[in-house]
This record gives C-alpha cells, sequence and structure tokens, in this order.
C-alpha cells in the first residue's frame, strides 16, 4: 500500500495534530505522510474568523485537495469543522478526546479572574468566551487576540492582554502548561462543540479497504459518540465559530449526556438544557438538545445573533 497522505494546516498545533495520527496509522503498521496546506483562515489573519465567513475558512482547501486525490485524508481539530460537510466528503474518524476545558493562561503569576477588585484584560477570539464572561464575569474586559497560539502569546507578553482564554487542548499540545493559571468549570465555560477531539476527513468515494484500516488505527469509539451528539445538537443551531453555541456530550458506559445552550452576545441571556440517554441514539439526543434549548429562549437569542452579525 502506497503511504496515506495526509493534508494539514501548516501552525504548529495542526502539525502536532497530523503528526499524532500519523503515529496512531504507524502503530498498525501504516505508513504516512504529511502535506501541508494553507487556508483561508490562515492567510486572513487580521480580521476575525465571525466577519470572514465562518464556514470553512479552515478546511475549504483541504476538501479541494481531497477531492483530486492530492491527499486522502485531512486532519483538522474538531472544533473547527462544519456541522454538515459539503457534498462528497465525510468525517471518518475521531481521535480519542483530550481534556475538554477552556483555561485561563498567563506569563504572569497574579492573575485572579474571580475577584471583581481586580482589573484583568482578556484576550480572546470566540465570541462563546466573551459573552460566556459577560455572563458570568461582567468585571472582566476583553480583548481580539487573534493568530495561532504562538503568536497570541507573543501579543500577551508585549501586553496587548493580560491573559489569554483558551482550549486546554491546544495550549497542552503546545506545551504551555506551565502558564495555564486556571481550568474554567465546565457548567460555567461548556465548550464549544468538538473541542479537544482531532477529526479525520476524507472524500466519501475513498478506497473502503484503506478507510477501514484508518478507522481501526485512529476512531475511538466513545469519542465518536459524544461528537456525533454535539455535532446533531450543533447542526441544527447552525453554531459555525461566530454564534455563542456549547454543547458537551459525556458518555458512562452505554449512557450519554448532552448538555448545552446558547448565550446571548451580551451576555444577560444564557441558556443550558440536558439530555439523556443511549450513546446509540447519540444523534437523537443532539436533536432533542436542539429542541430543549430552542424551546426555552434559544430560539429568539438564536434570531437576535443572526440579525446583529448580518449588520
Ligand atoms: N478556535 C481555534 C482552535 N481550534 C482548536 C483549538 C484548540 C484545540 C481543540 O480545542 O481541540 C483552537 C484554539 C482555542 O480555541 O483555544
Amino acid at each position: 500500500m502506497e503511504p496515506i497522505k495526509i493534508g494539514t494546516r501548516g501552525s504548529k498545533l495542526a502539525l502536532y495534530q497530523a503528526y499524532h495520527v500519523a503515529d496512531l496509522l504507524k502503530k498498525t503498521g501504516l505508513e504516512s505522510k504529511i502535506v501541508i496546506i494553507e487556508t483561508k483562515g490562515d492567510k486572513v489573519l487580521d480580521v476575525s474568523i465571525a466577519k470572514i465567513g465562518s464556514k470553512g475558512v479552515f478546511t475549504e482547501e483541504l476538501e479541494e485537495q481531497l477531492a483530486d486525490g492530492r491527499i486522502d485524508i485531512a486532519v483538522h481539530s474538531a472544533k473547527d469543522m462544519q456541522s454538515s460537510l459539503p457534498l462528497g466528503f465525510e468525517i471518518i474518524a475521531f481521535t480519542e478526546r483530550e481534556k475538554v476545558n477552556d483555561i485561563i493562561l498567563s506569563h504572569r503569576k497574579d492573575i485572579d479572574y474571580q475577584n471583581p477588585d481586580l482589573p484583568l484584560l482578556l484576550g480572546t477570539s470566540s465570541t462563546r468566551r466573551v459573552a460566556t464572561l459577560k455572563h458570568f464575569y461582567p468585571h472582566i474586559k476583553t480583548v481580539e487576540v487573534r493568530g495561532n497560539l504562538q503568536t497570541r502569546i507573543a501579543k500577551m507578553e508585549s501586553g496587548v492582554c493580560d491573559a489569554l482564554l483558551l482550549a486546554y487542548a491546544g495550549a497542552h499540545r503546545m506545551n504551555y502548561d506551565e502558564m495555564i493559571r486556571y481550568e474554567l468549570s465546565l457548567d460555567e465555560f461548556t465548550p464549544a462543540v468538538g473541542q479537544g477531539s482531532i477529526a479525520i476527513e476524507s472524500s466519501t468515494g475513498m478506497d473502503p479497504y484503506v478507510k477501514e484500516k484508518i478507522v481501526l488505527a485512529c476512531h475511538h469509539s466513545d469519542t465518536g459518540f459524544r461528537l456525533a451528539a454535539e455535532r446533531s445538537y450543533l447542526r441544527i443551531l447552525e453554531g459555525g465559530c461566530s454564534i455563542p453555541v456549547y454543547g458537551l456530550a459525556e458518555v458512562a458506559g452505554e449512557d450519554l449526556q448532552l448538555k448545552g445552550g446558547i448565550v446571548s452576545l451580551d451576555g444577560t441571556e444564557r441558556i443550558i438544557q440536558k439530555v439523556r440517554g443511549s450513546k446509540y441514539e447519540a444523534e437523537k439526543i443532539g436533536q432533542m438538545l436542539a429542541e430543549k434549548v430552542l424551546n426555552a429562549g434559544g430560539d429568539r437569542i438564536l434570531k437576535e445573533i443572526k440579525s446583529i452579525i448580518k449588520n
């Protein structure tokens, strides 16, 4: 068999993830080769993702190369994947999920985000994180800090902000554990759908023999059920990364619990609901959660956000 061509973005985090997949393949005796591809999300650094239009900014160019066979699989942070893929593509595997929490990371040791008397300027580029901060910690100010993790840390150290609000997974993979000051609660900072897992995408026309080998080497079953539930929820809420939607599924044995919601951009209204069921009905649980969230006022919040984003 030819080496499997793994397409990835060129950021350090993306490369780490691609090499992780290469390692998983190697463990089952599969050779691979890494192909770096630049995406719109990498090129346009001065505009927020919300403004570029979140649809596929990190995935489009990889899909072009999947389609014409220059790569066999594309490796992405699961969080960056659209909830519905364009026709002709599918996610064939999710790697075992990392800790899902958001964190506060800083070069400084005197950060105390819970004390309203201490001013704090947090760098982030996520509408979910900004709105959640406004809801629970209205004393905290935020500034938009974009770019890859290394760039963001450099900006922080040069004084753009006091600390960064990030995903644990990225900071950990990049070896910044020493700068992690807080691991945030999953009830307050309920993560983005897919946070902490790596998705492997292929063309639907991929050789089924090769596909099965890749799935066996890389797919983590319970992560798959969790992500299926979360992504089914997101599909109905039409999240993208410009809408502050969140969802987190946990699996225990055959049971799956999915909690999730939506928060208004100004943080005044925040909805969180839960649904439980069998992990074998993950998709249905996602749909049930969406219905609950929309009925609990999510519908109105979503409409408001969409009208603001359009303007
Ligand atoms: N939004 C960008 C992005 N996409 C994936 C990760 C981190 C890795 C992960 O969550 O799997 C990050 C950085 C962050 O949110 O701090």
